[in-house]
């Protein structure tokens, strides 16, 4: 796969997650009297997040004009365009995509037939057939009936359970169907869904946005995913559990924190560190597990061997999942916060566990012993570190003096990926910020490529929006998405 094509599938599929929470689809036998423009209009007001039309009895004229008509109004407000069945009319109208289920085309026709960037969703009842519409270039499942419905005969039902399983067995994200209503959606809880479909839920209503914005409202809460930083507080609020929390919360992710440590610091240095005991920081994170389990946790600040141990014995307790681990050693302005002994329990006790690490390139030299001039010295560092502790890697290149391009190296390899310098000298927090936000992604349930990119995307962001405070280097502006500071 060529670094370009990869970069656009990236791009295309962190896009296509946002869209799936509440996936409208159409049918026009509930509509009465009312034009189906009116009732998509009225969904996408009530905040449906895709549109799927779904003709099974037009000619092909009228499903054009159609589908004209529908793709416009869906990008009025932003919402992707999906069109059912129909690959012809797709491509003529130039849809965002096309849904094919089990009976249609075959999937690897679909894609070669659409291109690398269009959408392309399959239906899937078992994990064999989920495992190979991935495989054959599907970009979302949509998995079904999860309960009875009345808008498709012989739509056979499918268990939570085996919704459960195809979650889990596959990378791409899952939209669950059949029979879903505002009663009964919240069964779907423990499912790792991205979203529900629904046709009579939201056309059979007798207010279509009234029965949207319910909808969306109880996806909103089933989806609501929430990230643990476990790391030291910064006075300042640029870096450590301050600039975490906002960052996670940016990115649409419940934040929780357990502090290793306080920090007397600002943008010109620290000051002073004030150490948590190793049995208040287990108290902190018996409290934070025993309650809302994080959907992903990050570390940074560790600071001592004792501490480490705590941490490292509480995630495999409670067996954690999706652990980003930011190996942070030294604060930019020189002060020391991790004590030199706890480097060995850093690498021993935790990289062990993390799904990823993301040491930049001074601390990618200090844990494997080798000096770094290019970007093939990156990629050797990478291995190394790899190889060793079996965790994925992320080398940050945003010290490189050319570019801040980063190297992902998994059991897969290496992929790069390719950033763009911001001329910004305000970098307090950059790290913590872009582990943060990798984590909030984790969370969410991109994959690993897909969540790093979208944290750099992020990073790039807060950087760009060039918020200046302080005497040294300033902090990022962590809510440029959510607000402009006057
Ligand atoms: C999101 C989504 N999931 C499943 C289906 C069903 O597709 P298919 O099995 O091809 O059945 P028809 O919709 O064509 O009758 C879907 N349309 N959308
Ligand atoms: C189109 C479709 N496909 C299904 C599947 O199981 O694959 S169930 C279904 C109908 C969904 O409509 P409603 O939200 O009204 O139940
Ligand atoms: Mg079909």
């Amino acid at each position: 796969m060529s670094l370009s094509l990869c970069q656009n599938n990236i791009t295309k599929a962190c896009a296509l997650r946002k869209a799936l929470p509440l996936y409208a689809i159409t049918d026009r036998r509930w509509l009465g009297d009312k034009p189906l423009a009116q009732a998509v209009k009225e969904a996408l007001l009530g905040g449906v997040t895709m549109i799927q039309l779904r003709e099974k009895n037009l000619d092909t004229d009228c499903f054009l004009q159609e589908a004209q008509r529908i793709k416009a109004l869906c990008h009025a407000f932003n919402v992707p365009f999906i069109v059912n069945d129909n690959i012809g009319i797709a491509l003529a109208c130039d849809a965002d995509g096309v849904h094919i289920g089990q009976q249609d085309m075959a999937v690897k026709e679909a894609r070669a037939l659409l291109g690398p960037n269009k959408i392309l969703g399959v239906s899937a009842k078992t994990t064999a057939q989920a495992l190979a519409a991935e495989n054959d270039g599907a970009d979302y499942l949509g998995v079904g009936a999860v309960f009875p419905t009345d808008s498709k005969a012989n739509a056979s039902e499918i268990s939570h359970n085996e919704l459960q399983r195809i979650c889990a067995a596959v990378s791409i994200p899952v939209v669950a169907i059949g029979g879903i209503n505002e009663k009964n959606i919240s069964k779907l809880q423990h499912s790792s869904i991205s979203g529900a479909a629904v046709i009579s839920a939201i056309f059979a209503a007798p207010d279509i946005r009234a029965a949207a914005t319910r909808l969306r409202q109880r996806l909103s809460a089933l989806l609501t995913k929430t990230a643990l930083t476990i790391a030291g507080s910064d006075a300042s609020g640029g870096a450590g559990i301050q600039a975490d929390l906002k960052t996670m919360l940016a990115c649409g992710v419940y934040g929780m924190s357990a502090i290793t440590a306080l920090t007397a610091q600002n943008t010109t240095g620290v000051a002073g560190v004030s150490p948590s005991t190793p049995d208040f920081l287990s108290a902190q994170l018996d409290s934070i597990f025993d309650d809302i389990f994080p959907d992903a946790v990050k570390t940074g600040m560790v600071f001592s061997t004792p501490l480490i141990a705590v941490i490292a014995g509480r995630l495999r307790h409670y067996q954690a999942k999706n652990i980003v681990v930011d190996p942070v050693m030294i604060a930019t302005s020189g002060a020391h916060l991790l004590s030199t002994d706890a480097i060995t329990a850093l690498k021993e006790q935790l990289f062990p566990l993390a799904t990823l690490i993301t040491p930049n390139l001074k601390e990618t030299e200090a844990l494997t012993g080798l000096s770094i001039a290019n970007k093939a010295d990156m990629e050797t560092a990478a291995r190394k570190l790899q190889a060793a502790y079996g965790c994925n890697v992320l080398c940050k290149g945003g010290h490189r003096p050319t570019d801040a391009d980063d190297l992902l190296y998994t059991a897969d390899g290496p992929l790069w990926l390719p950033g763009r310098r911001v001329d910004n000298p305000n970098t307090h927090g950059t790290g913590c910020t872009l582990s943060a936000a990798i984590a909030a992604h984790l969370a969410k349930g991109y994959s690993l490529p897909q969540a790093v990119q979208a944290a750099k995307d992020y990073l790039t962001g807060a950087l760009t929006a060039g918020l200046n405070l302080g005497h040294g280097a300033g902090p990022l502006h962590h809510g440029w998405q959510l607000c402009k500071f006057p």
